[in-house]
C-alpha cells in the first residue's frame, strides 16, 4: 500500500483533525456540510470540489440538499482514513475560502 493511501491510526486522526475545523469525523469517514446561498451556487461549489478530486484522483461522496453541500471522504482500500483523505480535505477547505458565500 502507498504510504499517502495507508489507514491512519485513530490519534493520527485526532492530530490531523485539529487543523481543519470544518470537518469532523462521522462513521469512521472525513465529513463537512457546506451551506451555499442558493441551489445553484452549491451546483457550481459542487463542480469547483470535481474538478479539485480530479486532480488528486480521489472522490469525495456527494450529498446535495438545496443549498447545502455534504462531502464524505474515506479511502475504500485501506478501510478507513489516509493522508490521501486529508489531503483532499484541505483543498477542498482551501477552495470554500474562496467561494463560500460573502
Ligand atoms: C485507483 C484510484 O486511485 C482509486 O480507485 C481511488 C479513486 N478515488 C477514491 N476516492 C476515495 N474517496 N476513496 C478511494 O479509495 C478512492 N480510490
Amino acid at each position: 500500500m502507498q504510504t499517502q493511501s495507508a489507514r491512519l491510526s485513530d490519534e493520527e486522526i485526532q492530530v490531523r483533525l485539529l487543523a481543519i475545523s470544518d470537518w469532523q469525523l462521522e462513521r469512521g469517514e472525513l465529513q463537512s456540510t457546506f451551506s451555499l446561498a442558493t441551489f445553484p451556487q452549491a451546483i457550481f461549489f459542487v463542480d469547483a470540489v470535481a474538478h479539485v478530486a480530479e486532480t488528486e484522483q480521489h472522490h469525495p461522496d456527494i450529498s446535495i440538499s438545496y443549498d447545502k453541500v455534504t462531502l464524505r471522504v474515506a479511502t475504500h482500500a485501506a478501510g478507513g482514513i489516509s493522508e490521501k483523505d486529508f489531503t483532499l480535505a484541505r483543498r477542498i477547505s482551501q477552495l470554500w475560502q474562496v467561494l463560500r458565500p460573502l
